[in-house]
Parts: C-alpha cells; sequence; structure tokens
C-alpha cells in the first residue's frame, strides 16, 4: 500500500531536471523513477507536469512565543512557513523569556509541540548563562544562538570575554555556534555620529559595512582559537564574505574542512539600500539594508559556494510597532513565507540554477545543523523525509501581504513577483494545496545532538 504517489512531474534527480514519479510511504520518500507502475495510492497526486522538489528548511526564525504573541506565534509562524513551502524551522531564542535555561527552554517546547504544523528545532540563547549551556544541550536545542555581538531585537547581545568563553563551552559540547556579527563598538560610534540624522537611510550608515566586516573578523579569530564549528547568520557585505571565503580557501588548503558556514537573507538579495524610500522604517533590520554592489556579490557567493543557506531571519513585527522614528522602530522583517517563493523566481530570473537553489534551501541547512543524518531531512532520496513541494514554474505572481499568513501582516516584498507552491507536502502529509489543511501541533520537535533522553 502506497500512501501518496506523484505522477506526470519533473524532478532534480541526479543533477538534471527529469521527467519522473515519487512514492511517498509511511512519511518517507520510497521511491524516485521514472515509472512507477506497482503503486496503490491512497492518495494520487498528478503534478500536470510542475516541479517535485525539496521543501525549504529556514535555519532562521524568530517565531515570539512565548512572549509576544500579538507579533507571532507557533500556529502562526508555522502556518505561514508551510504556505510558503517551508517544513523545517529552526527558531531562535530572543523570547520573552529568552530560552537561555532549562525552564524557559521546556515552556517554549510546550508550546511549539502543541502548535506547531511543522517540524522544529529548537536554538539555546547564549548571555550571562554559560553555565547552563551544557544542559541546553542534552535537552536537546539545534545549536547555539544567535549570539549577539551587537545589540538587536531582544537586547541579548553579550561582550567579548563572554563570547570567547561561550565558543569554548560549545567547542567543548561539539555543538555549532550560530553568531549575529556586527561589532557593537562601531555600531556605538556611528549612532553618536549620526545622532541628528534621523532619516531611515541613516540605519545602513550606523550599522556599516565596516560593521559587520569587523565583527566578522574577530569572531574567526575566536572561532580560530577555540576551535569552534560556527556558523554566521544574515551575512550581508562585500567585506564578510572575503573573509569567509578566505577562511574556507585556507581550510582547503591545508586539507581540513572548514569550521565556517554562513548564510544569508532573501532581503539581503531582493532588496537594496534603493528600498529605504519605499520601505521607510519598515525597511529597518539588523544588518541593514546594503547598496547594490553588496546585493550583487551576495548573489554571487550564493553561486560559488560561499554563501552555504538561505534563511529568512523571519522578524515579525507589527506595523503599528514599526511605525515610529527609525531609532526606535523596532528592527526585524518577516519572511518565512517568501522564502522559497523568491529563490525560486530568482532561479526562473538565471540568477542561480535549479541545484544550487535546492542545496541552498534544504540540503545544506541540513548538513549544517545534522538534520540529515539525525532526522532525515534534506536529502531528495529513498528513505528520507517525504518533505516536498510541487511548483508550476509558470506562476509567478506579485507577493500581496494579505495573501500570507504571518501576523505581521505587511511584507518588504509587496508585489515582487514570486513562484509560490501549489501544494506542501510535510512527511507525507498535504498540509498546504492553496488552503492550509494541517492540524496543529501535528510538528515534531527535532532533538539535537546533545540530546539524552530523561531518565
Ligand atoms: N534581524 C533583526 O533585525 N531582528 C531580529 C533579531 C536578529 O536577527 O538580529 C528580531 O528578532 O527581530
Ligand atoms: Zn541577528
Ligand atoms: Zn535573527
Amino acid at each position: 500500500m502506497t500512501d501518496i504517489l506523484i505522477t506526470n512531474t519533473k524532478v532534480f534527480y541526479n543533477n538534471i531536471l527529469q521527467p519522473g514519479e515519487i512514492q511517498i510511504n509511511d512519511g518517507k520518500i520510497q521511491r524516485i523513477a521514472k515509472n512507477i507502475t506497482s503503486a496503490d495510492p491512497d492518495l494520487l497526486i498528478d503534478a500536470k507536469g510542475a516541479l517535485t522538489i525539496p521543501a525549504g528548511i529556514d535555519v532562521h526564525v524568530h517565531f515570539r512565543e512565548p512572549g509576544m504573541v500579538k507579533k507571532e506565534d507557533w500556529y502562526t509562524g508555522s502556518c505561514s512557513a508551510a504556505a510558503g513551502g517551508t517544513t523545517t524551522v529552526i527558531e531562535h531564542p530572543n523570547t520573552i523569556p529568552p530560552t537561555i535555561s532549562k525552564s524557559s527552554f521546556n515552556e517554549k517546547l510546550k508550546l511549539a509541540n502543541r502548535k506547531s504544523v511543522i517540524d522544529f528545532g529548537i536554538n539555546g540563547g547564549v548571555t550571562k548563562n554559560l553555565e547552563s549551556l551544557s544542559l541546553l544541550w542534552e535537552l536537546g536545542v539545534t545549536s547555539f544562538g544567535e549570539i549577539f555581538m551587537a545589540e538587536s531585537t531582544g537586547g541579548l547581545n553579550i561582550n567579548e570575554e563572554d563570547f570567547s568563553e561561550a565558543l569554548g563551552i560549545i567547542k567543548e559540547l561539539d555543538a555549532v555556534a550560530c553568531i549575529h556579527a556586527e561589532d557593537e563598538n562601531i555600531r556605538l560610534e556611528n549612532e553618536k555620529l549620526l545622532k541628528h540624522d534621523h532619516s531611515p537611510n541613516s540605519h545602513s550608515r550606523i550599522r556599516s559595512n565596516l560593521c559587520e566586516g569587523i565583527a566578522v573578523q574577530n569572531a574567526l579569530e575566536t572561532i580560530a582559537e577555540k576551535g569552534t564549528r560556527s556558523h554566521f547568520c544574515h551575512i550581508s557585505t562585500l567585506d564578510a564574505l572575503g573573509l569567509i571565503r578566505k577562511e574556507a580557501y585556507v581550510a582547503k588548503n591545508e586539507g581540513r574542512e572548514s569550521k565556517v558556514t554562513c548564510e544569508t537573507a532573501p532581503h539581503h538579495l531582493f532588496l537594496s539600500t534603493r528600498d529605504w524610500d519605499r520601505l521607510g522604517t519598515f525597511g529597518k533590520m539588523n544588518p541593514p539594508l546594503r547598496d547594490r554592489r553588496n546585493v550583487k556579490a551576495l548573489m554571487n557567493a550564493v553561486n560559488d559556494g560561499t554563501v552555504n543557506a538561505i534563511a529568512s531571519d523571519h522578524a515579525p513585527h507589527s506595523e503599528f510597532d514599526k511605525d515610529l522614528d527609525i531609532r526606535s522602530a523596532p528592527s526585524g522583517v518577516p519572511g518565512v513565507e517568501t522564502l522559497m517563493p523568491l529563490m525560486l523566481m530568482a532561479v526562473k530570473k538565471n540568477l542561480l540554477p535549479i541545484g544550487r537553489m535546492i542545496e541552498v534551501t534544504s540540503r545544506n541547512p541540513a548538513r549544517i545543523f545534522g538534520l540529515d543524518t539525525k532526522h532525515s531531512k534534506g536529502v531528495f532520496a529513498e528513505g528520507y523525509d517525504a518533505d516536498l513541494i510541487i511548483v508550476d514554474t509558470h506562476t509567478a505572481a506579485p507577493i500581496k501581504a494579505d495573501k500570507l499568513h504571518s501576523k505581521a501582516g505587511w511584507t518588504p516584498f509587496e508585489n515582487m513577483d514570486a513562484i509560490f507552491p501549489n501544494m506542501t507536502i510535510s512527511k507525507g502529509e498535504v498540509i498546504w494545496d492553496g488552503e492550509l489543511i494541517a492540524e496543529k501541533g501535528r510538528g515534531k520537535f527535532l532533538e539535537g545532538n546533545g540530546y539524552t533522553e530523561k531518565k
């Protein structure tokens, strides 16, 4: 008995796009072949020539629960992901309370278990709680961070000494440190210099290219000293890319695997400082919008392998909260639902090949955080989770906030063309087909590598 058979589809398999059929059993991909005649499926999906590719794994989202459910919660955040073709997320710790202790972790886990419609990991926060990191690791956090080197939403930034000590502990645990790399001193200095300039784009100048570059450079020194596997969040500048590229090059020459990976966000790939006029304070995020030179370099870096993953940094804030002076408005933009649609659109525009898109939206995110080996995620092959989307690449349409499912109710990508999935399948279950058909709480917690069964 077969649960699902997808026919009349195209798959990216053995490095080429080709016609195929996919058989799904017990939530897993059972077979991928040209023709599967033996199956007797419960559900036959005729894709009518559309593409079937791995669903997104978004390793950087903020679902705001507990503490800020007016902005988002685990149900709306995960529904938003599902409707945009993402079936796995890793949620970051700057909630209220922040996820920095056993009790705050358990509180978040309970809420997520009750509400999430997709599978999820939870990251452990790193502040003054250095003595709690090993316990958080045993409780099952996916990785640590984002570790804030500078102030951002939630005020969890830490000083250099704690940063260095934290990386030492994370190395001992053999976990991954996710790093928000901006330099707090440079930020403060620039803020002082620009104290009379309250134009929205002053935010890009306060958190300058140098502000990110210096932070990445300092972090790389600590990483080299401690030997910690580290993942840079939302990289946005040429300067940072240069440093990360160099580290990868040196590692290769020395015949070792680099300990460093990085992600960039769709808002850094598809928006620029030109959008300040259109967006005003709604374009405020950390790190900030960059000029066209940086934006171009980022897409090149996605193609040449320097950028390993695309993650949304989904940071929902209400319109009411955003509608303030540039200094007072909170930083962050929603994006979990538009990540895959924008990346598919980029493929259509020949900005990157489909194979590379699949690598940066599912294969690499799974690999970096061990979701492939431990949880059968992010590999389009027999025996792996059937987390798939069916997309018709001819159906580009403008993004409209009122069609999205986040509580934010707005998007910085309004009216930009994107390709939304016709169908999202999570572990062999159709959870989106133009309508959400996912049961609240069906999503499963993906324990991290340090998880030890409670006795
Ligand atoms: N990116 C942002 O500007 N904001 C994020 C936090 C973060 O990722 O720094 C948020 O949680 O709002
Ligand atoms: Zn951040
Ligand atoms: Zn973030």
